[in-house]
């Protein structure tokens, strides 16, 4: 018995001279929730797209659920469901059309092929829009859709590709409602994003990915802990007067904004010496916004480039 759902080693794939993975090392445990994030280019779909057996690598290899990996067997690809970036839907035909058009590719048929159908509406949310044409849906229920389609042959491993893209904050919401039931059924699940307070809200583990390379796994706090507790300290209200600014350099590099001043802290910086000042300086807590780091910080420290540029 293996805890390891999916294992890549030096897995490489190039498109002509760009490199698109480079060496990618990953192992993802069983049950995890786990997010693979990196920017724009980094390599994410085309990681799926090896897994999923769409693109052939140029070296390296897969093992699923402890066995050598191979893209002919058929028996590996049902352990595995995938929701691509682009939709893959038939968009005049209904949401239930399509699951049940999913399910017989997937050789289901009969009882069996309804239940699962009616599962898989359930968990979109669209029980109420099941006889509607795809194309009269938002972007969110579409995606929705999307990802109960690659559940219907109860795959063990979900790969959802960069699910939100393009859809407004509500709809965000209700993709998030449908991959928290998969999380609390203990789904293994990779789940790719450039957004990492999505990778912050769902995911238990997360890799760092760039230029084809991991740079950084694991649990979040974990990889939190390397970084400085506080980021960054903003005093609110702008009303310091001089004295007060050049103790508060004491602390670290400050920079002043028309409504407040930014502290950037040194070496050393303890927050609690920092809260004993602002308490003697008459500061009201609500002035004082401590940010903590981010995996956005993590990636600016690790490449020296903002995520999302
Ligand atoms: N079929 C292809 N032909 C040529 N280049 C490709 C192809 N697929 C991917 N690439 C290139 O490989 C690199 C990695 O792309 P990939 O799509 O895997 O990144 P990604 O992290 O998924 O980013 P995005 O969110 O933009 O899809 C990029 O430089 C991309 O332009």
């Amino acid at each position: 018995m293996t805890d390891t759902a999916l294992a890549a080693v030096g897995l490489r794939k190039s498109f002509g001279d760009t490199v698109a993975l480079d060496g990618l090392d990953l192992a993802v445990p069983k049950g995890a929730f786990f997010g693979l994030l990196g920017p724009n280019g980094a390599g994410k779909s085309t990681f799926m797209s090896l897994v999923t057996g769409f693109q052939d690598a140029d070296g390296g290899q897969f093992s699923l659920f402890g066995e050598v990996l191979d893209p002919a067997d058929t028996g590996q690809k049902l352990r595995i469901g995938f929701a691509p970036q682009h939709i893959a839907l038939y968009k005049e035909l209904s949401a239930e059309a399509n699951l049940a058009l999913f399910g017989r590719l997937y050789g289901l048929s009969g009882r069996g092929l309804d239940q699962r159908v009616e599962a898989a509406l359930e968990l979109a949310r669209l029980m109420d829009r099941r006889g509607d044409r795809v194309k009269t849906f938002s972007g969110g229920m579409m995606r929705r859709l999307n990802i109960a389609a690659a559940l219907l042959h109860e795959p063990e491993l979900l790969l959802c590709d960069e699910p939100t893209v393009g859809v407004d904050p509500q709809s965000r919401n209700a993709i998030f409602e449908t991959l928290l039931e998969l999380k609390s059924r203990g789904m293994t699940v990779i789940y790719s994003t450039h957004y990492m307070e999505e990778a912050e809200r769902l995911c238990d583990r997360v890799a760092i990915i760039d230029h084809g390379r991991i740079l950084a796994e694991g649990d979040i706090d974990g990889l939190l802990e390397g970084l400085p507790a506080v980021n960054a300290v903003r005093v609110r209200g702008g009303e310091l007067d001089e004295a007060a600014v050049a103790a508060l350099s004491q602390f670290g590099a400050v920079s002043v904004s028309e409504r407040a001043h930014h502290l950037v802290p040194g070496e050393g910086f303890r927050l609690s010496r920092f809260h004993v000042w602002a308490e003697g300086e008459g500061l009201e807590p609500r002035d004082v916004i401590v940010e903590r780091p981010t995996l956005e910080h993590l990636f600016l420290q690790l490449t020296g480039r903002e995520l999302r540029e």
